[in-house]
């Protein structure tokens, strides 16, 4: 395609060159923001969940309990599945993918916390540290899904300790699909196999270092080596013997 206006014709639309030129830079910014951001949120779930066999194996009791009994688990079962929502939250409050927000410019002159903070000032949220800090967190740095159990906190943009998605007009409009798909695929993952460390190795020797990915997605530095167990396959064959 070339700078003049390139008409495709489609049996009921008409395409020009610019409005396709557009689309790609939409795709283009969906598929950035949105591919690497989840399949990383999957990533440091699974790793988690490796080194907290306990939590591993409660997630996986319910999944193999409330879904799935069809072989696999579908859409429609993920409200059943409350405490791996809560797996997701814990996973988005110790890894958000989007460490830093987008960049934001005051328009006024406003005061916090004793600061002056002028008109056009580059304000960057640090939603990675906030998410960790332990005014706002008991046990900040340990995995514990429960602590969203009897609590009201989600990732909406209302509860500035727990910002994953952002907050305001420009946060996350990609949350929903988000959340769902990580959720899915996790349960999948957590329903149709049992999960091993190769090389008996132990859940504490998990590389959990952090990288900035093409994206500037802060995802796992080493990748994840796990062995997947068919569980039905072992059933059958604990059966036989
Ligand atoms: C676990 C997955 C995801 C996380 C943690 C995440 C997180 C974020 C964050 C923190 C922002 C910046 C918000 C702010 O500065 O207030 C953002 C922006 C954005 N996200 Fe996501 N995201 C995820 C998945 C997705 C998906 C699946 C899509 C689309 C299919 C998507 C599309 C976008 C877009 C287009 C923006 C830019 C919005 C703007 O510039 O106004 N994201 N995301």
């Amino acid at each position: 395609l070339s700078d003049s206006p390139v008409i495709i014709k489609t049996r009921t639309i008409d395409f020009s060159y610019t409005y396709l030129r557009f689309l790609c830079v939409v795709y283009q910014d969906l598929f950035t923001a949105g591919v690497d951001t989840s399949a990383a949120t999957v990533n440091w779930a699974m790793a988690e969940l490796a080194r907290n066999p306990r939590v591993m194996k409660k997630a996986q009791d319910e999944v193999r309990t409330f879904a799935g009994k069809n072989g696999m688990v579908t859409e429609d079962e993920i409200d059943r599945l409350q405490y791996l929502k809560m797996v997701v939250k814990e996973t988005l409050r110790l890894h958000p993918p989007g460490a830093l927000l987008l960049p934001r410019e005051t328009m006024s002159h406003f005061r916090i916390n004793g600061y002056d903070v002028l008109p056009k000032t580059l304000i960057q949220i640090h939603v990675w540290a906030i998410s960790r800090d332990p005014r706002y967190w008991k046990n900040a740095e340990e995995f514990f899904p429960e602590r969203f159990s009897d609590s009201s906190i989600d990732f909406k943009g209302q509860h500035c300790e727990f910002l994953p998605f952002g907050a305001g007009r420009r946060s996350c409009p990609g949350m929903h699909l988000a959340t769902r798909t990580v959720e899915l695929a996790l349960a999948n993952l957590l329903h149709c196999f049992d999960w091993k460390l190769p090389f008996g190795m132990k859940g504490k020797d998990i590389d959990m270092e952090e990288a900035a990915g093409p994206s500037l997605t802060i995802s796992k530095k080493t990748a994840l080596h796990l062995v997947p167990v068919d569980r039905v396959q072992r059933s059958l064959e604990d059966h036989m013997k």
